[in-house]
């Protein structure tokens, strides 16, 4: 349902508005000194993301600075395959650790059985901060779109050129599509229950799409994305949807027309005029600031900014990141950059 109190919601239901309503990819995180305070109070960050009140705060500290016009829980795409029985840490410094699936023969391991034992905490999270939020805020409930989780499900870590996924994917499709079948219908159950404790729009977000050959990237990317959007909307037909295919370049129209997403995320290599004429047509889009000018500040990202807002401000738009923020961001260029987009009106 929309709610016109709450200008992302509005930007979704297809609204042109004279302000975009701005939320920033990885707003809760470390560059902002009072996460890093409550991860050393909550030991490391997988018991942040399994403790309600404290993953509760964290998706609050940036809201209190900056009045984004959207939430996003704190969580992790990798608790998924943790609930499915996969041994996930966390290495300070080092990114996330699996122990790798090469191939068919590792997904007996895997079962959806018992997911909602593990992931119980990230829907209190949920509950709590539908009730802690600003009433103009909305509340972005999220999950790794299956090609992507599945990439740390087989490499075991962070990839370069993803070769062991490719190969496994590429090799053996009926046996990967058993991986990913698993995933669309855990991912599907997770973000039902999101939606059930209070989230009010749901993001994919599908980092490595951009690795495939164009058949894998329909086959992968596109077909298990529209079978989650189908199994969502068949409970909340109405339920806004945010798919972000990072690298997708040009499939992102089918991407939209195929896979049935409300709106599309887009990272910060897509031409803008294109997106203009050709993607904003069929549905609102969000993006794309490149976060590496959050880093240098200055006249260089307000220029950008005002290029993106020129173009893109004409129809329904969500200002964001072409990625998540990183470490590195000096807070108070947040600040001006919020202030920037709020002003130009
Ligand atoms: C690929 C991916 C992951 N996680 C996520 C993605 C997709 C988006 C993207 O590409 O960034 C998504 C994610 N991760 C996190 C959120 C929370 C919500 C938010 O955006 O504020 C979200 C939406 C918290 C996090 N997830 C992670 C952190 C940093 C952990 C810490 O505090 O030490 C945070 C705040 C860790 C993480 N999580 C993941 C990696 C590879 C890493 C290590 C790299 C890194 O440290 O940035 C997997």
């Amino acid at each position: 349902m929309p709610n016109n109190t709450k200008t992302f919601l509005r930007a979704l239901n297809g609204e042109t508005l004279p302000v975009p309503p701005i939320w920033l990819m990885r707003q809760a995180g470390r560059y902002l000194p009072e996460y890093r305070a409550t991860r050393g109070d909550a030991g490391s960050f997988l018991d942040l993301c399994y403790n309600p009140d404290l993953a509760c705060e964290v998706t609050l500290q940036p809201l209190r600075r900056y009045d984004f016009d959207a939430a996003i829980l704190f969580s992790d795409i990798l608790v998924i395959p943790q609930a499915l029985g996969q041994h996930l840490a966390f290495k300070q410094g080092e990114g996330p650790q699996l122990d790798a699936i090469r191939d068919a023969s590792g997904l007996g391991k895997l079962s959806v059985d018992g997911i909602h034992n593990t992931l119980g905490p990230v829907y209190e999270t949920v509950s709590k901060l539908s009730a802690a939020i600003p009433s103009h805020t909305a509340l972005i409930g999220f999950a790794g779109a299956p090609w992507t989780v599945a990439t740390y499900m087989v490499e075991g870590k962070g990839s370069k050129d993803f070769a062991n996924i490719r190969r496994f994917a590429y090799g053996d499709p009926d046996g990967f599509a058993r991986l990913i079948d698993i995933l669309v219908e855990a991912t599907t159950q997770y973000l039902l229950k999101q939606v059930e404790a209070g989230a009010e729009c749901i993001q994919l977000f599908e980092t490595w799409g951009g690795v495939l050959s164009e058949t894998g990237f329909k086959r992968w990317v596109i077909e298990p994305t529209k079978q989650i959007v189908a199994n969502l909307r068949a409970v909340h037909p109405d339920l806004p949807i945010i798919g972000f295919p990072r690298g997708a370049g040009l499939h992102l129209i089918d991407f939209k027309n195929q896979t049935g997403v409300t709106g599309v995320g887009l990272d910060s290599g897509v031409p803008l005029e294109w997106v203009a004429q050709n993607l904003q047509k069929l549905g609102p889009v969000q993006g794309n600031l490149d976060p590496m000018y959050l880093i240098t500040g200055g006249d260089a990202m307000l220029d950008e900014t005002k290029r993106i807002l020129d173009t893109l401000g004409n129809g329904p738009f969500i200002f964001n990141l072409g990625h998540g923020i990183t470490p590195e961001t000096p807070p108070e260029n947040v600040d001006k950059l919020v202030k920037f987009i709020r002003n130009q009106h």
